[in-house]
Formats: C-alpha cells, structure tokens, sequence
C-alpha cells in the first residue's frame, strides 16, 4: 500500500515536525507511560480469584469459560446510547451485535461502561448548553470508569456527537495501551434541505412565520434516528476519526438501520479482537496516534469545512496524546488545505449528498494524491491510510471493500485538489488588541468577511435577542456577547443568534459577533470570531469594551481591533460580569469546579491539565502543586 503515498506537501511536513519538536518531551513520558501499562499486561490475569469472578459473575457459562482463559481476547463496550441524540439512539442495539460477532470469535465483549451524551440541538439556546463543553471531559472521566474495571484487551467506543468522540478520545489515549476501535452509527435520511430550515426560522424570527410553521419545518429536517445531516461538530468527528485511521473505512455516512451497518459493526468487533496484542498484530491507541494522525485530522477538518468547535477539542485531544497544538498549526494548514466539500452551512447539500458524491474514499483520494495529509500511519484496518480509498460493499452479504470512485458524482458537493471551491481552508486565527480568536469564513461570503461598526454589549444571549426584537440593532453593529468564556458559564454555544444576525445581514446592514463563547459547527453565514481568548472574566480585553467602540474585523488578513485611543484604552477599568444566574439551575452548581479549573480556549478549555506537560513542568519546579 505504502506505493501510493506521494511526497508531503512542505508546509504539512513543517507542522508536523514543528509539533513533534515541541511536543517531544511530554510525547516521550505519554509512550513511556503506555507502553508501562502494557507491560503489566491486562488486569485480568492478575485479579485475584475474587476479582476476577466479580467480572463475569453475570456472564453466560461459555462467556465465563472464554474470559478465563488469557489467550481469548476480551472486548470492553464503551456507549453513549441514549434516546435524547437522534444520533446516539441506534447505538441502543449495538451491544448485542459485538457480544454475538465476538463470541462467534471465541471471544468475549463486555458492556465497561455508558457515559452522558447531551444533545447540543436540544439545548441549544437554553442553560442546558452551558454544561455542554464540560461534558466532554466529563464523558472521557466517566469512559475512563468503565475501562478502569482493566478486563480488556481492546476497547469500542460507541459516540457520534460533538463532545462526545472528542470526551472518548481523550480517554483512549490515557488507556493508550489499548487497541481502540471507534463505533459510529450514521447519518439519518435527508429531510427538509437545511437552508430551507435556516430560511423558515429567519421568517419566524422576524414574526413572518408562525410556531406551527417552525416546528413543521424542524421536525421535517430533524426527523429519525441517526445524526443531523448538516456538516456540523458530530459530522467534523465521524470525518476526522477516519481520517486519523480509528474507524473502517467509509463506516462515517452510512446510515443507521441498514444492513451494511450492522455489517460494519460486526467488522469492527472482529477487526478489534485481530488487533489485541493476543493476535499478534497488536495495535493500541499510543501506536497509532502520533502527529501524524492529528495533522491529518486538522487537514480533513480544512478540507472539509469542519466545526470550530474542534480548534478547541483537537486542542485537548491531541494534549492527552502527549502532543501540543496550536491555533497558528491550524492556520497555516488552513493556508495550504484547499476546501474541497461544501454541506450545509457551507453550502446547500447535506452529507448523505456528499456520500452519494463520492464521500470519504474520494476525500482520501484527493488528500492523499495532493500530499496533504500522512498515508503512512497505522490504521485499526490493520493496514496503512492509502486502503482508505476503498469502501465497503456487501457481496451475498459478505462485507467487502473495493476502491471508491475516482471522480466526484456531484461537483457541487465533493470537488478534485485541483479544482477545490476555495484554495484555503477558510479558519483562522483572529489577532489584536481583543485577544485571539478564530473564525471559519468558509460559510460567510466574501463581501462579509470584513466588518467595521460600532460594538453594542450584551453579558447574555437573551439580551441580543431582546434587542433585535426591539428593532435596536437595525444598523451596521458588531454584537460582543462577553462573560460566555468556560470560567464564566461553561463556554455555550450561541447558535441561537444565527437567525437574527442572518436576518440584519440580509436587511444589508454590516454585522458580526465577537465572543469568548463558541458557536455551532451548524453556525456559518455571519462572520463571528469566536472562543476570544483571554475570556472577560479572565482578564480578556473584552470587558474593556463599551457599547460604540468602533470595532473592525478584517477575516482576510486575520486581525480584530478596537478604534479607541492606546492612552485611553490602557486607561479603561475592566467590566465585572454579573454571572450568578449562570452558576445555580439545572446542575450548573455542580459545575463550579470545573468553570474554576478550566483552561483557556487555545488550550482546549478543558478541566485536566496539560497530563504529561505539568508533571513535567512540576519535576523542573516551574509548577507547583498548590498553584494546580
Ligand atoms: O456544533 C454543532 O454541530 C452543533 O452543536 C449541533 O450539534 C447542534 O445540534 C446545532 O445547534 C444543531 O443545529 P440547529 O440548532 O440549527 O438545529
Ligand atoms: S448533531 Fe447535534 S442536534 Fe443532532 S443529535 Fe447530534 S448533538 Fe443533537
């Protein structure tokens, strides 16, 4: 397979090296670590009698016989099922099917553990979202409470949406030692055209369409099982764990409830079980997971127009693999990964039309043929990323892969290297005197990429729309929504304000949003620099800020400034934010630890630390523990 890998593009090549120079030490303690743990082998040769009966004290007799034994492999099942995602809901029936392909294996597979999966749709705009972001570690937290049980030999992580593959990621990596397949269940069947969604709520937004009419067109575009089909943070993941080699290939689009997913699920339980250290083609997490991968996932996250949500959870992802990455890594492979796919908000498709156009296999094709993402890594297929252009079929209901369309089926969807919708990734960093932020303009047109207005302040989402209703913000503006950083309220989503920005923007009127909160991967047409670092309440220059600076965000050349004299702005006392409303209610009280621990946007905003990186920083007394 190796023989198709062309040369690398230089400036992927330079951030890869860039990354692992950096990374080098706190990488060097990551893979000692893991390769330590597996060393001790797997716990289950070492409980005790009383242990290990524990263990499979409710298993069947011919389970029990095959999880004495050390040579057999045994499984541990991951979940994230539940009825609220549409998304996580056919991972209800997953269990079973891996128990049974495992048996027929001699094998074993056992139920480790579920972890929450909040739905972001549902929450959206409500408190709810402000635990969204902090579900994710809270998910790799509760992962890693089933995996701790340490009876496993590889582990399935059953996830699809937006911080829940990010939350299993992380903790795959801390169980480094572990073969990790990754489970999705698929895309639900095209409804109502997303922009025919968008197009509906503006009207309601602006009174010219009625509740009725709303919930007709939401529950036409949102309406069975499997994932939303617009290409936001839980499509960006599907798409970006093939493209690091944790899935089969082509198993991100296919739909739930088919024949060649449950096909694809018993593959993956077999695949799993050939790649324990017992097969002999052993293959764990720490292995695989090099730079390599994580520049291939930031490169497809390009390519494809992916969520903004990933320079936060890549972010701490890759630090759990022992690697630092940055937002400028993901600017200058933005510069060089043309924008080869274009689904909602990025254009009028869904992903199942960009399955249909030739989906992931010609994603690779193109990828790989330009020399922009690394083919040589290790892939739990058991082969290198070059077989990634095939794709599965079933023959007389064997599972099959052939290679995949050499062309795209539809030029409007899924576009060649040489011929991409734009010649960059259209992410990148935002700079000056508001802090760093970052802002996708692959799903705003380029008449809207540069905004200059005045700023009007709002500390809550319900304020800006409160505003609009009121017809005060029908003028050029650019809305700071502050105090929405993870230390204030958990860093919500504020997708919410999509439809009244779309509506000002196509009344004419110059408009963005600049916040230190985030936006849905779902968010595109209005420019927003997002997820400004530092946030208000950690000293960010934001609660500088009064409603009429003059403020100017140019995504062209990458720079967000406030007009307002240095002597006076150096002058200016910081806003203090009223955020108590944000820390009791629906279990935000319960959250008061994490909004206290968490790390800035550009470090992932997470809640562990930087692992390996601080008990290095602790061993050289640059850190200590107190100051943790
Ligand atoms: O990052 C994302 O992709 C979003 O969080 C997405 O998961 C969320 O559910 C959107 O809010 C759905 O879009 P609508 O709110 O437009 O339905
Ligand atoms: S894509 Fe978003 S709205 Fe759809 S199920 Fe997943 S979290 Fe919920």
């Amino acid at each position: 397979m190796a023989s198709k890998i062309p040369a690398l593009n230089d400036t992927v090549a330079d951030v890869t090296r860039r990354i692992r120079e950096r990374s080098a030490e706190r990488r060097a303690l990551y893979e000692s670590r893991m390769a330590d743990q597996h060393r001790r082998g797997v716990h289950r040769g070492e409980l005790s009698c009383g242990n290990l009966a524990h263990g499979f004290a409710a298993c069947g007799a011919t389970d029990k016989d095959a999880l004495k034994l050390m040579n057999s492999a045994n499984l541990g099942i991951i979940s994230a099922y539940n009825d609220m995602l549409s998304a996580h809901q056919p991972l209800e029936t997953f269990p079973e099917t891996i128990k049974a392909a495992a048996r027929a294996m001699g094998s074993t597979a056992q139920f480790a553990g579920g972890v929450p999966a909040m739905c972001d749709g549902v929450t959206q705009g409500q408190p709810g979202m402000e635990l969204s972001l902090f579900s994710r570690d809270v998910i790799a937290m509760a992962t890693a409470v089933g995996l701790s049980h340490n009876m496993f030999d590889a582990a399935l992580y059953l996830g699809v949406c937006d911080k829940i593959v990010p939350g299993l990621f992380i903790a795959a990596a801390r169980f480094g030692h572990l073969p990790a397949m990754f489970v999705p269940a698929g895309p639900m069947p095209s409804g109502l055209p997303n922009k025919e969604k968008a197009r509906i709520r503006q009207l309601f937004a602006e009174g010219k369409a009625s509740r009725e009419d709303l919930l007709e067109a939401e529950s036409q575009s949102y309406h069975s099982p499997g994932t939303c089909t617009f290409y936001g943070t839980a499509n960006s993941n599907q798409l970006m764990m093939e493209m690091m080699g944790l899935h089969l290939p082509g198993t991100s689009f296919v739909n739930p409830g088919t024949e060649m997913r449950e096909a694809l699920t018993r593959y993956a339980t077999e695949q799993a079980i050939r790649n324990t250290a017992q097969s002999g083609d052993y293959r764990p997490f720490y292995k695989q997971i090099d730079e390599r991968a994580i520049v291939n996932a930031i490169v497809g996250l390009l390519a494809s127009g992916g969520s903004t949500n990933h320079t936060l959870h890549l972010v701490a992802m890759a630090a759990a693999a022992g690697l630092t990455i940055t937002w400028d890594d993901f600017t200058d492979l933005s510069a060089v990964t043309p924008s080869l796919m274009q689904v909602y908000p990025n254009g009028q498709a869904d992903i199942n039309h960009f399955q249909a156009a030739g989906g992931m296999s010609l994603l690779f094709r193109e990828l790989l043929g330009a020399g922009l993402i690394h083919g040589d890594i290790p892939t739990v297929f058991g082969t290198d990323l070059t077989a990634y252009t095939q794709e599965p079929f079933l023959e007389d209901g064997t599972l099959v892969w052939h290679e995949g369309p050499e062309k795209s089926l539809d030029e409007e969807v899924l576009r060649p290297a040489a011929t991409p919708f734009a010649p960059t990734g259209g992410l990148t960093v935002l700079d000056g005197n508001l802090g760093r932020g970052v802002i996708k303009v692959s799903a705003v047109q380029a008449e809207h990429r540069v905004v200059e207005a005045p700023v009007q302040i709002f500390e809550d989402q319900n304020d800006l729309k409160a505003a609009f209703e009121a017809g005060d913000l029908d003028r050029d503006v650019i809305a700071v929504v502050r105090f929405q950083g993870p230390k204030a309220n958990g860093m919500p989503e504020l997708h919410k304000l999509t439809p009244y920005l779309g509506v000002l923007q196509d009344r004419g009127y110059q408009v963005a949003l600049v916040t230190d909160g985030r936006m849905s991967g779902a968010s595109g047409k209005v420019p927003a620099a997002i997820h400004m670092t530092p946030e208000a309440l950690d000293g960010g220059p934001l609660a500088k800020l009064r409603d009429g600076d003059v403020v100017r965000l140019d995504a062209d050349t990458g720079s967000l400034e406030v007009k307002v004299d240095a002597h006076e702005w150096a002058e200016r006392t910081m806003r203090v934010g009223d955020l108590d409303h944000y820390h009791v209610g629906l279990g935000r009280e319960l959250f008061g630890g994490f909004r206290h621990l968490a790390m800035r946007g550009e470090e992932g905003a997470g809640v562990f630390g930087g692992f390996e990186a601080d008990d290095l920083a602790r061993q050289e007394g640059q850190i200590h523990d107190e100051d943790a």
